[in-house]
């Protein structure tokens, strides 16, 4: 921990220790975000989810160094009257709290719906009436699809990067048609940035917007039928693992075409430690967070997962690892996708002097390393369980 050390702002003024109420600080990002700040700062976070499973290795035993720097409050924000009282006792909120699992945007709409826009709402008014920093985190989804996916498909226009390049204050946010209800998150999670920005423009709030696109590391989500529901779908990344612990096929949605950009959490989280002591140069952006170096499409990806996994596990790959699926049958009714995500990184390069480091063979080697060592015990004895059950 670095609380003896005069630790500076990219402005080489000291940084002063704050307080952070952090709501879903018991998830993916959360859970590395409070790493990071335990072991790296001296600031105190109030930790608010309804789980905290992913840091209870920071939360017990109360000898951790950190110990006095940390507290877990067990709320629902939906309806807990403890809010407004976290909020106010700290310097910055930092709202991670949603819904943000693609399976869930056309099956599960109203929730997806309330989770990122109506839920949000007395977190942005209790920080903007307390004269409170906010950092909420929206998503790359915002964008929806490109320019260029309209254009036909031998136009040359497609190659050109005006046509594909997501830059946060010029793209625009282009979602499909009511029925593909996979919008329904991209859209409540604009309409929030669009309410954050206006109380900043209108009443004074100081926020900053982080849109990460696809952040992905150990602790992403759940392994079905280990650390999460049996018939549950997590993202891609979870998804991708679990076929490959259970030596099963990797399922392309679609074909696997669809193509993304994917940061190491961990260079990831290091963009936030910017905002968080830079308030200066972080209050009033809007925030692309990625690694437009990490392009794959999904095929690209199981490929290299597959690889990578054996490797890992000293296992040979299954001789057809993939299996081509539609998105009806994967998701259901309403499904819709993204088709190309690559940030454009001249606002955080400028503001913050942010670059990601870390390539997607190292991520996916270090991150599947994780998925074996915590996963591969316990699904070999789930699988062995059922066929002595059978
Ligand atoms: N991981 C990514 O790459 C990514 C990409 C784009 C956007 N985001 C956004 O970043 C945020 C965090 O994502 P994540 O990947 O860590 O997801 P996550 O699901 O792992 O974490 C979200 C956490 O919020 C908690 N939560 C949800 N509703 C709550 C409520 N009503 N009250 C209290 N706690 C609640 C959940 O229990 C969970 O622990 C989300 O807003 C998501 O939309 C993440
Ligand atoms: O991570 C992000 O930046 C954002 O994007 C994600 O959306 P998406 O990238 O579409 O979600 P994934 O589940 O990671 O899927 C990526 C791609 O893989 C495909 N896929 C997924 C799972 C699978 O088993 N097979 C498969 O081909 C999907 O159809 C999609 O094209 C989620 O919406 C959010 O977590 C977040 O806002």
């Amino acid at each position: 921990m670095a609380t003896g050390v005069s630790r500076v702002d990219l402005d080489g003024r000291p940084i002063k220790p704050i307080t952070i109420c952090m709501i879903g600080a018991g998830g993916f990002i959360g859970s590395h975000l409070c790493e990071k700040l335990m072991s790296e700062t001296p600031h105190k976070v109030l930790a608010l989810d309804v789980y905290n499973d992913k840091i209870r290795h920071l939360l017990e035993p109360d000898t951790l160094p950190w110990a006095d720097r940390i507290q877990f409050h067990r709320l629902n924000i939906k309806h807990d009257s403890r809010l407004e009282g976290l909020i106010k006792m700290s310097d910055l909120t930092i709202n991670l709290a949603a819904i943000c699992t693609p399976a869930d945007y056309n099956t599960r709409p109203l929730d997806t719906i309330y989770s990122n826009f109506i839920d949000a709402l007395p977190v942005v008014k209790y920080c903007s009436e307390n004269n409170k920093r906010l950092i909420h985190f929206s998503t790359c989804e915002v964008y929806g699809k490109t320019i260029g996916s309209f254009l036909p498909k031998d136009s040359p226009l497609r190659q050109d990067p005006a046509y594909y390049i997501l830059k946060e204050d010029d793209s625009p946010c282009i979602f499909g048609s009511i029925e593909k209800q996979r919008w329904s998150y991209a859209c409540a999670k604009q309409l929030i940035e669009r309410l954050i920005y206006a109380e900043g423009a209108e009443n004074g709030l100081q926020f900053t917007i982080v849109r990460p696109f696809n952040w992905i590391g150990p602790r992403m989500d759940f392994i079905p039928g280990i650390d999460g529901p049996s018939e549950g779908v997590p993202r891609v990344l979870a998804c991708f693992s679990n076929a490959l612990l259970r030596r099963e096929q990797l399922k392309l949605v679609d074909g696997g075409q669809s193509q993304r950009t994917f940061v190491f959490i961990k260079d990831a989280i290091e963009a936030v430690l910017l905002m968080i002591e830079n308030p200066d140069r972080a209050n009033g952006h809007i925030f692309n967070v990625g690694n437009p170096n990490n392009e794959v499409t999904v095929r690209q990806l199981a490929e290299m997962m597959t690889e990578i996994y054996s490797k890992v596990s000293a296992e040979p790959p299954l001789d057809v690892p993939t299996v081509d699926v539609s998105s009806k049958v994967f998701y259901g009714e309403g499904y819709d996708d993204s088709d190309k995500r690559i940030p454009d990184m001249t606002i955080i390069n400028r503001q913050l002097g942010w670059n990601p480091k870390t390539s997607l063979w190292d991520l996916l080697e270090s991150t599947l390393t994780y998925q074996h060592k915590t996963y591969a015990e316990a699904i070999r004895q789930s699988m062995s369980k059922s066929i002595a059950s059978s």
